[in-house]
């Protein structure tokens, strides 16, 4: 054997080790992960043997009966209804009540919007003394006091900015003279103030401190989709303050999130209540997007003035800084009040922004993911993504700021394969970046799978309905299926010979090339047809991403993966979805039923936004949810006490004349307008000589 040929057999040894041993890492990677999965699907199980529940409330542990009755009971009612004006309680949120009442510490998962606040903030008005709550974002404090403060309950926050009132909470805290109830502080306070915790320790001495509330815990778990390391401190609190009940908070964890949260607080006895993570009242959407950025524009507006005539709220997504602009800016050139919100703006003009919209005086924001869990606005009716998000995970945060109070509401998300690579050279360095993306890019590829159940399975929670709230299920179109065999196999032996030649092609290129080198098929696909057949084989591994990075970016390839030799030797048939018909023309189903279908609803909805400015510039929303206006819109109360029962004591003291006068006139005004269209219609009658039949129009117009 000559030299040279021993040379270039060791090389190739060389390279074919390197490619097993790519293969042996995806393969343990893939193994780490189904092990894990596996691991929470048996937890789920088990929950679900035990308490013989159905997924509605899938896994509350708790054995104890937690529904009552309690010394507390109607004490909590009249809190609930009189000071909060919330008429009955959503699921869980009586129980957790009752076990934190009861001195127990809590660890509450609950979907966006599901109604966390109040399970906290109801012990905290109840129990003597002062409740303290870690939240981890200025803004979402802010509002949350400010809403607390209009319901008359005293809340204030511990800022660095406002001397004052830190004179007062400290006093507050110990000497127990000035009136507090809910305190808020961002975790550093605790991992930071030295001077606070030693407050706070008083307060606790002094038997004051009644209950600690750890709000959107995830983010003390690096798991978690939102780790923040501040809160990594917050182990000390159950430790120096171990008899006062602890509640941890969030919308989503996973069983691995779960038990680091329980490690990481040390509350190991502490009752568990998980709700089902279904947000029934969205409606849920994947739309193919045009490669064309004003097409996709167009269709976005045409949606948003269609479906949403009387301003009501929606955020769009968008992947970029840049292009949130862009697209704000497009979008008011169609007519429609949008702004942009990203990190690159001051904290001002960001403020600016969100208060506008806040306030209903912009109806659409387009924002970064930046734009993310500061938001608390109940009545967000759209979410729309402009660009995919980066995993299930995000995509299930960002599109449930829609539809917090309840309402039924709408996430769209536009998706073409092109927008792939630009995520996956974000995320491919995070742990299991690419893995999560991938998992995303499934949801939105599928044609025949529901996608809500494509929520429960990444949560692993049991299966339910959809009743029709998803495009799959809500749609039915014909999907057929189409043997790409051939064209894999193409595909794959075309990128080997490039490697082999030291070349790479990116997505773009590719699908060029394979525009080209198909004719040799005999049998040509589409544009669309050859991404979705990458992104196809990507998901399957018989392609990866491989990346390089610039000066200025980080650029995504398309490189042979772990399994492409089953491609190559013709072990694996490879077959696309397609739908065998056009999908109706926008294909977007309005789930209406929200404020702006009656004349009194708008009425009501003015009101609220005069009345929130008089009152010092509270929002509309903590005037009057939009709920309450439905309900009172459909019930029209004509007294006081009847409207106490509709909006509790609180608000009907403090706008309940107002509320009623617009009613009253609302109703005045539409009896006179009856009464004239019975004269008109009389006249037309008695001229006609024709039965004319009159039926109550209601507010259903
Ligand atoms: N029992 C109830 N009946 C009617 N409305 C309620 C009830 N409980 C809470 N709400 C309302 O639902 C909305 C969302 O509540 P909340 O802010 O507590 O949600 P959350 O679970 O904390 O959500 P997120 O995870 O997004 O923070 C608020 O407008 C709140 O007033
Ligand atoms: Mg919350």
């Amino acid at each position: 054997m000559e030299s040279n040929d021993i040379l270039e057999e060791l090389l190739n040894i060389e390279v074919e080790i390197q490619d097993v041993q790519e293969q042996i890492r995806a393969l343990i990677e893939r193994q780490e992960n189904l092990y894990e999965r596996k691991s929470e699907l048996s937890a789920i199980l088990e929950a679900c043997k035990e308490s013989g529940k159905e997924a509605s409330n899938v896994a509350s542990s708790a054995v104890e009966n937690w529904s009552g009755p309690f010394d507390w009971d109607s004490e909590a009612d009249d809190v609930r209804l009189n000071v909060f004006g919330i008429s009955s309680y959503r699921a869980n949120q009586r129980e957790i009540i009752n076990a934190i009442m009861s001195g127990r510490d809590v660890l509450v998962i609950m979907a966006a919007g599901g109604g966390k606040s109040l399970c906290y903030q109801l012990p905290a008005v109840l129990r003597d003394g002062i409740a303290l709550v870690i939240s981890p974002l200025l803004s979402l404090i802010q509002d949350q006091v400010m809403g607390l403060t209009a319901l008359g309950i005293p809340a204030y926050m511990l800022t660095s900015t406002n001397k004052g009132d830190e004179k007062f909470i400290y006093k507050a805290l110990e000497k127990g003279e000035e009136e507090l109830k809910i305190l808020y502080v961002t975790p550093e306070k605790i991992s930071k103030s030295k001077r606070f915790m030693s407050k706070l320790e008083k307060c606790h001495h002094a038997g004051r401190l009644s209950l600690i509330s750890i709000d959107e815990a995830h983010c003390c778990s690096q798991w978690g989709h939102d780790f923040r390391p501040d809160y990594k401190s917050l182990g000390i609190l159950k430790t120096q303050f171990p008899n006062v009940p602890m509640v941890a908070l969030t919308a989503t964890a996973t069983q691995r999130v779960q038990n680091d949260l329980i490690e990481m607080l040390h509350i190991p006895r502490s009752v568990k209540f998980v709700s089902t993570v279904n947000r029934p009242n969205l409606f849920y959407m994947v739309k193919e997007k045009s490669s064309v950025g004003k097409v996709v524009i167009d269709e976005i507006a045409e949606f948003i003035q269609e479906s949403y005539p009387n301003n009501q709220s929606g955020i769009v997504y968008c992947f970029s800084r840049k292009e949130c602009e862009q697209v704000a800016k497009e979008l008011r050139e169609r007519g429609i009040s949008a702004d942009y919100y990203h990190a690159d703006m001051d904290v001002n003009a960001r403020e600016k922004v969100h208060m506008r919209w806040s306030n209903n005086r912009l109806q659409v924001i387009v924002g970064t993911v930046a734009f993310g869990m500061g938001i608390n606005k109940p009545d967000v009716r759209f979410v729309i993504h402009h660009s995919l998000s980066k995993s299930m995970e995000t995509y299930y945060q960002e599109s449930g700021r829609a539809g917090r109070d309840g309402l039924p509401s709408e996430c769209l998300l536009y998706f073409r394969p092109g927008d792939v690579p630009r995520q996956s050279s974000m995320v491919f360095y995070e742990n299991s970046g690419l893995q999560n993306l991938y998992d995303i890019v499934r949801y939105c590829q599928s044609k025949r799978q529901c996608r809500r159940s494509a929520f429960f399975r990444h949560f692993a929670e049991p299966l339910q309905e959809c009743n029709g709230m998803c495009d799959i299920c809500a749609f039915s179109s014909e999907v057929k299926e189409m043997d790409v065999s051939g064209h894999a196999k193409l595909m794959v032996s075309f990128l080997q010979d490039m490697q082999t030649n030291d070349q790479r092609s990116t997505m773009l290129q590719l699908v060029d090339k394979m525009k080209v080198k198909q004719k040799e098929l005999g049998s040509e696909l589409k544009r669309e047809e050859i991404e979705q057949l990458i992104l196809h084989l990507l998901m399957q591994r018989f392609l990866k991403e491989e990346f390089q990075h610039t000066a200025y970016a980080t650029n995504a390839y398309i490189a042979v993966g772990p399994l492409a030799k089953q491609i190559l030797q013709g072990k694996k048939s490879v077959k696309l979805e397609i739908y065998a018909e056009q999908r109706t023309k926008t294909g977007i189903r309005s789930v209406k039923r929200c404020l702006g279908s009656s004349g009194l609803e708008l009425k009501l909805d003015e009101l609220r936004k005069e009345l929130s400015c008089a009152h010092g510039g509270i929002f509309p929303h903590s005037v009057l949810s939009t709920e309450q206006i439905i309900l009172l819109t459909s019930q029209k109360p004509n007294s006081l006490e009847q409207l106490e029962k509709v909006i509790g004591k609180l608000k009907t003291e403090k706008y309940g004349n107002r509320i009623l006068e617009q009613i009253e006139k609302y109703s005045d005004f539409k009896t006179t307008d009856k009464q004239e269209t019975v004269g008109r219609d009389a006249k037309r009658s008695k001229t006609k000589k024709n039965l004319v039949l009159i039926e109550s129009s209601e507010d259903e117009e």
